[in-house]
């Protein structure tokens, strides 16, 4: 029986009054609490069920994104910050790196991650609490972004990368990593049996079942490859290229502004 949606403006809803319809998470306040949710096991949990391979995909898509020594560049969607420390590295002690996401949890995590490590680098990266569809930055401000399994999250893809668009340097490049709605079937059979009959049951034994099961209806509602070149070049980006990654499991789309 579907649940009555109630989608609140931003605030904290208790459990109690969460409830998924058919793994499906409508808004952003419902997002907002899902990934605050999972934050405690998040890394842990991508390591296990990726079996370290998530590390490889995000080290390309820092490579993508063309940061490079004393640059400025922003991490959407941080998370607990595994692309704003691959940033870091890549920028520098003269270079600067803001790591953005809308969960307090998320950026908690990243900011305990930062204080744990001793790197020198890592005093270039500030985190920010905030909207990737309203970026608190100028025109033109960065010279590299990052978005690791953050626009598949949004819940506005196009305004996401028109924000992104705003923000970032003319000739400069946004790296959007994430699952790939892939057009081949077996392909998609592949990853949903891997989610139904490995990361659910796995997810399970930390009572996230039903967090881990909304990855099968996002990977669903997403947009193919080429689908993701067509709205990037709409918006504006002058060159945009879709990579397929691990036999089309993930993807990274790779585009100029
Ligand atoms: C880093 C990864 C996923 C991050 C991630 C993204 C989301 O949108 C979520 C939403 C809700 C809950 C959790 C997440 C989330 O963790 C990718 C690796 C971790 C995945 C959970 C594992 C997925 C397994 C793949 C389908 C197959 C992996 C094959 C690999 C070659 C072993
Ligand atoms: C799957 S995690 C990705 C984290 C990290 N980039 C990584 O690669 O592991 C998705 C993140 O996007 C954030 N997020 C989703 N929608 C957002 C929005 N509209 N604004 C800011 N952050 C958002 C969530 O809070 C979550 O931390």
């Amino acid at each position: 029986m579907a649940s009555l949606q109630l989608c609140l403006p931003f605030s904290s809803t208790s459990r109690s009054q969460f409830r998924f319809s058919y793994g499906r998470v409508r808004c952003s306040s419902e997002r907002q609490e899902l990934f605050s949710r999972i934050a405690p096991v998040y890394d842990n949990l991508n390591d296990l069920l990726s079996f370290g391979q998530h590390r490889i995909w995000k080290r390309m898509a820092v490579s993508w994104s063309g940061a490079k020594t004393g640059d400025n560049v922003l991490d959407v969607c941080c998370g607990s910050g595994d692309l704003s420390f691959l940033l870091s590295e890549q920028v520098g002690s003269q270079g600067k790196v803001i790591g953005l996401d809308f969960s307090k949890n998320q950026l908690s995590m990243a900011s305990s991650r930062q204080d744990l490590v001793s790197k020198a680098c890592y005093k270039n990266i500030e985190w920010v609490e905030g909207d990737a569809l309203d970026l608190p930055f100028s025109d033109c401000f960065f010279d590299a972004i990052t978005m690791g399994y953050g626009l598949r999250n949004v819940v506005d893809k196009r305004k996401a990368l028109e924000e992104s668009f705003r923000v970032l340097k003319p000739g400069s490049r946004i790296s959007v990593l994430d699952f790939n709605k892939s057009t081949q079937p077996f392909t998609t059979a592949i990853q949903e049996w891997m989610i139904d009959n490995v990361v659910v049951p796995v997810a399970s034994g930390y009572g996230l079942a039903e967090e881990y099961q909304y990855l099968k209806s996002s990977i669903r509602e997403f947009l193919t490859g080429k689908d993701l070149e067509k709205l990037a070049l709409e918006i504006g980006f002058s060159r945009a290229k879709h990579y397929e990654l691990s036999g089309g499991l993930m993807g990274n789309l790779v585009a100029t502004r």
